[in-house]
């Protein structure tokens, strides 16, 4: 569904990554691992495009999008939750998911939609009139993945939609994440906390550092190496 080859991409003059090469397979979970500063968001933000692309290809469905502009790659299927869990402050949950139908067909049953993200994320039905701005990080994280949900993505970029959660919201979340991809969406997960949680569950799982790729196993190889530790915090 989605590959990349021989990416070299950045920031003006800076080149962050070197020679990126990964596929990601229809239908499957993706983790993407990696210390700080590895470049694991560089590459998110180098799929959308919104950062500086200076060598490879990049492909998504056997069409080249790297050379498209961001709004062209989401109109393409692809959806990006970034770590900043993007949500408008001053609205209300149920205005958020409001502005998240706005680009959806202008036949389509938007209050069934909405309702929809309702039933994935019972919290947010609960707090439908709260402003975003006094949700907790967790409800937050629901907010910004339901907006994103509403525009039917068949691939869907998560970059750690975990880190700092309480341990309760974080079980929630990952059992959300992981019916959504039971509904069919492929799923693109950058993974910096709770990796046992998570990476059992990952199809492949790509270590990062210094910019490249280190390392590709499946998860189960992956949680079972030796050295799982070791390569999941880059020492
Ligand atoms: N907007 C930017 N302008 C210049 N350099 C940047 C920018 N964003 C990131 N970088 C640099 O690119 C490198 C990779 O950063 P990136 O955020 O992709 O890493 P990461 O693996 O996601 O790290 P973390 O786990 O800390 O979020 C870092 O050295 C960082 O300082």
């Amino acid at each position: 569904m989605l590959e990349i080859k021989g990416l070299m991409a950045g920031y003006g003059k800076l080149t962050v990554l070197h020679d990126i090469n990964l596929t990601v397979q229809k239908g499957s979970l993706t983790a993407i691992v990696g210390p700080n500063g590895a470049g694991k968001t560089t590459l998110m933000n180098s799929i959308l495009h919104v950062n500086q692309i200076m060598k490879g290809e990049i492909l998504y469905n056997g069409k080249t999008i790297s050379a498209m502009e961001p709004h062209e790659i989401a109109a393409m299927g692809i959806g990006y939750v970034p770590q900043a869990r993007n949500v408008f402050p001053g609205m209300t949950v149920e205005e958020n998911l409001d502005m998240g139908t706005y680009l959806s067909d202008p036949h389509a049953d938007t209050k069934k939609m909405i309702e929809a993200i309702y039933t994935a994320f019972p919290r947010l039905k609960e707090r439908k009139k709260q402003k975003a701005s006094t949700l907790s990080g967790g409800e937050r994280q629901m907010l910004a993945l339901g907006s994103v949900l509403l525009l039917k993505p068949e691939l869907l970029i998560l970059d750690e939609p975990i880190t700092g959660l309480a341990p309760q919201i974080v079980t929630e979340l990952i059992e959300s994440i992981m019916q959504i991809k039971e509904q069919g969406t492929t799923l693109l997960w950058v993974v910096e906390e709770n990796p046992m949680q998570i990476l059992p569950l990952s199809d492949i799982v790509y270590v990062m550092d210094g910019g490249t790729i280190k390392t590709k196993k499946t998860g189960m190889e992956f949680v079972g190496a030796p050295d799982f530790m070791e390569m999941f915090l880059g020492n």
